[in-house]
């Protein structure tokens, strides 16, 4: 699976850790930077990351600063991304069982190495169930269709 990965210098160490156990997993990694751990500000790798997924670049995105809070915000900011913020497995896959989502976000002053390794892995093994799920999403999407509008669209 291609997934493009970035961070913030907050979360430079553990992007490194995440990207060699992606490779080592057998994935192809697309890696957005930042590539020291000197300041950088987020919002310019969440930006390249999920842009990376709406060009089709890559199939999912993971995306990691100091608490993830920061760098999900960013990636949801661009149409088509939905980015979860998950520090345990059981949020990153039903973001992907009911939510789809094709960004993962993480906090490297959050969650330790190992548990930033299982998160991944268990938010790219599992699958979108579809049903009344894709209906709810549907609705994320014509909300998101329609950013502009100040009216309320989905009642
Ligand atoms: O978590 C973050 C954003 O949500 C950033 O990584 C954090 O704000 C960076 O802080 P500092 O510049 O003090 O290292």
């Amino acid at each position: 699976m291609k997934i493009a990965i970035g961070s913030d210098h907050a979360a430079f160490a553990l992007k490194e850790v995440v990207k060699k156990h992606l490779l080592d997993s057998g994935h192809e990694v697309l890696d957005m930077g930042t590539y020291s751990p000197e300041r950088a500000d987020y919002p310019v790798y969440g930006e390249k990351v999920a842009k990376a997924v709406i060009n089709g670049d890559a199939k999912y995105g993971v995306a990691i600063c100091g608490t993830g809070a920061g760098i999900s915000i960013t990636a949801n900011k661009v149409p088509g991304i939905r980015c979860v913020l998950a520090s345990e497995p059981y949020t990153a896959v039903l973001s992907r069982r009911h939510n789809d989502a094709n960004m993962l976000a993480m906090g490297a002053r959050v969650v330790g190495e190992g548990l930033a390794c299982m998160i991944v892995d268990q938010f790219l093994e599992a699958e979108f169930e579809g049903g009344r799920h894709a209906d709810r999403v549907a609705l994320i999407t014509k909300l998101d269709q329609n950013r502009d509008s100040k009216k309320t669209i989905l009642s």
